[in-house]
């Protein structure tokens, strides 16, 4: 069954259409890849999944319900949470901090109930703390929960970022090229973890350029160049479409890193 259903997407900027008639679903259970070239589209994807960018004409449904012209804390209360190409924390605050305001976003209490505190309020805050505690350990960052955010290294700030969107319990997560900048052993160590992820019942949208990571981990693929699909499959029917070799420069998919 569907959870997700991207339908005839188009997205204008003045004269530039970064998407054009893009349709694509994600069935529950799956991990699904979104490639393509730079400027190619992706992020405006995951822009109009999120509510920050409106479509120019089509239909986006999760769950049933169309989430299309809602707005990013309508979409993220319905369940869908991301992350960044570039990572965004909130850097002066400690890690279960972060991982904390991704709960309170979808808690009873809100930020300024933290703030003023009654004593049921403070019986959920601590609550919050710990399924924050919680989503630090499955991402195994859980040694680094009074840290200050900035003062991580980069591979474990992108595991707290990953940490703060699952701490809001979603049902979709998108992750917006998690690999950048990881070392070998730590995009392995990733692929391990989008399957976790998926194991707890969580769809996921990976875009990625490392291609031994999309390659590895994804049940199905979507390529799409110049904002258009050019091809959908499995990763072994994407690695041998020439439409999407063209697209990497002539150069095989499943040899293709940046
Ligand atoms: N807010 C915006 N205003 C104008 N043009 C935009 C805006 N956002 C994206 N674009 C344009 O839309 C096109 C698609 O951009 P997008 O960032 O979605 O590509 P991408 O596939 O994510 O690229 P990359 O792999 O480099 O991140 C590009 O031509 C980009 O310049």
């Amino acid at each position: 069954m569907a959870q997700l259903e991207m339908d005839n997407i188009t997205v204008k900027f003045g004269g530039l259409v970064a998407l054009s008639e893009l349709s694509f679903s994600i069935n529950t259970g799956e991990i699904v890849g979104l490639i393509g070239p730079n400027g190619a589209g992706k992020t405006t994807v995951f822009n109009v999944l999120t509510g920050v960018y409106r479509a120019t004409s089509g239909d986006v449904r999760f769950d049933g319900n169309s989430i299309l012209g809602k707005r990013p804390h309508e979409i993220f209360s319905r369940g869908i949470a991301r992350t960044f190409q570039n990572i965004r924390l909130f850097s002066a605050m400690t890690a279960v901090e972060n991982a904390m305001v991704a709960r309170h976003c979808r808690s009873g209490i809100g930020v300024v109930g933290a703030i003023f505190r009654t004593g049921s309020q403070r019986r959920e805050e601590r609550q919050i703390r710990n399924k924050a505690l919680e989503a630090l350990t499955f991402m195994g960052v859980d040694a680094y929960a009074d840290t200050v955010a900035s003062n991580l290294p980069y591979g474990l700030q992108r595991r707290l970022e990953i940490s703060r969107a699952l701490a809001s319990q979603p049902k979709m997560l998108l992750l917006d090229e998690p690999a950048a900048g990881m070392n070998p052993s730590e995009s392995s160590a990733l692929m391990k973890d989008i399957s976790r992820i998926s194991e707890l019942g969580i769809d996921v949208l990976l875009v990625e350029h490392d291609m031994k990571v999309v390659m590895g981990v994804c049940n199905r693929i979507v390529c799409v160049d110049h904002g258009l699909k050019i091809a959908e499959g499995t990763p072994e029917e994407i690695q041998s479409n020439p439409q999407v070799i063209e697209a990497y420069l002539g150069q095989p998919a499943s040899q293709k890193q940046q």
